[in-house]
């Protein structure tokens, strides 16, 4: 793809992780022409991304968002890379294995010797400090966070988060990046889980305690947020939604990067998290999804 938006550079992109942000990643580079190297840890999960994507895809065909014809040549574009050596020519690789930092930095100093010295490498973070997984990497220049929302076919708008290092042409080319995704961008200071997180998880915990303290039960807490402050999801349904691992990492982020006793974790988040009640994801959170409609499990 060569053009003269500052993307032009940027025809292959990796991306690590095909679970529901990493699928909704590559379903967004593909529809916008991007050729796509999907990897995770097993040829399962890649696969089982590909299947979200396909539906997702055809979801969009149904409401009319996009055509059959996009849905197909965005399929084209996607391929499974099982091993990280498979990334090897992209000219952008996004990270967004799952949200712990050891992963993380795992990942990236067995990624930095096969990529071209050109790549740029961003992570999809909700949190973790960009300049220390940057600091993981060989090109602390060449890094950046690109944080998008879920579900990322849907949502609007991308994070993008500068690393103490990151040069301006790797900021450049990410915002055009984005900006060809026909994402909207929010530039956050590097700081733990950087502005939407840094409002958001924080009001999630504080949902969970006064669940935990008995205020309300899980019906009547998201019922009162979504009528009474015309959320879309409740805050205990949207935390199904994100994983109560995830939120739970950010909170850890938050409570250590900021060290103020108000972001600490609430006991009942970490109960389920222990409980492996991951959410949506293992069909049992707040609710449980296995059977026909979500029922509170509180
Ligand atoms: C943790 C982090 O690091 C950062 C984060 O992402 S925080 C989480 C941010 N996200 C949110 O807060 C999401 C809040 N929820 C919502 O906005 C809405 O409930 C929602 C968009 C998820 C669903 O909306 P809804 O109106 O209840 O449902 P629904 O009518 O089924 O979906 C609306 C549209 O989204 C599409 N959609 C929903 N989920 C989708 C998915 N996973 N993938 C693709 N498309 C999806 C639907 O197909 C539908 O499209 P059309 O309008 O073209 O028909
Ligand atoms: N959930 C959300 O709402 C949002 C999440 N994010 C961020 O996106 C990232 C991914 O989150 P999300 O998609 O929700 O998480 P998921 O748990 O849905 O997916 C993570 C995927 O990464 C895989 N994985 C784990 N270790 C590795 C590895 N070493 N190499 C390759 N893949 C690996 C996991 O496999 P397995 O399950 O087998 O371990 C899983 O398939 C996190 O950093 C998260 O904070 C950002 C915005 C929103």
């Amino acid at each position: 793809m060569t053009d003269d938006t500052g993307v032009g550079t940027i025809r292959k992109v990796g991306v690590i992780g095909a679970g529901q942000m990493g699928n909704g990643i590559a379903h967004v580079c593909a529809a916008a022409g991007f050729e796509v190297k999907l990897n995770d840890i097993s040829r399962e999960r890649i696969e089982s991304g590909l299947a979200t994507i396909n539906g997702n895809l055809a979801r969009q065909v149904a409401s009319g968002r996009i055509t059959e014809e996009t849905r197909q040549k965005a399929l084209s574009l996607i391929t499974v890379a099982p091993t990280l050596a498979d990334l090897g020519d992209a000219d952008l690789v996004i990270e967004s294995a799952v949200e712990n930092e050891e992963v993380k930095r795992k990942i990236l100093r067995e990624l930095c010797p096969l990529l071209k010295p050109e790549a740029i490498l961003a992570t999809n973070t909700s949190s973790i400090s960009i300049t220390r997984l940057a600091a993981a990497t060989d090109r602390p220049e060449r890094f950046i966070g690109i944080h998008f929302m879920n579900p990322v076919p849907v949502m609007e708008l991308v994070e993008l988060v500068r690393g103490i290092a990151t040069e301006d042409s790797t900021f450049e080319t990410a915002r055009a990046f984005v900006e060809r995704l026909g994402k909207t961008i929010a530039v956050s200071e590097d700081f733990p889980a950087f502005m939407v997180n840094r409002i958001l998880l924080p009001m999630i915990n504080e949902a969970i305690y006064t669940l935990y303290e008995g205020v309300g039960s899980v019906e009547a807490i998201d019922t009162a947020m979504r009528l009474g402050a015309r959320h879309p999801m409740g805050p205990l349904e949207l935390a199904d939604f994100i994983g109560l691992d995830t939120c739970l990492s950010i909170m850890q982020v938050l409570y250590e990067g900021l060290a103020d006793s108000k972001y600490r974790p609430c006991p009942l988040l970490v109960k389920y998290v222990e409980a492996g009640w991951l959410g949506r994801k293992t069909q049992r959170g707040f609710y449980d999804y296995r059977g026909e409609k979500p029922v509170p499990t509180r």
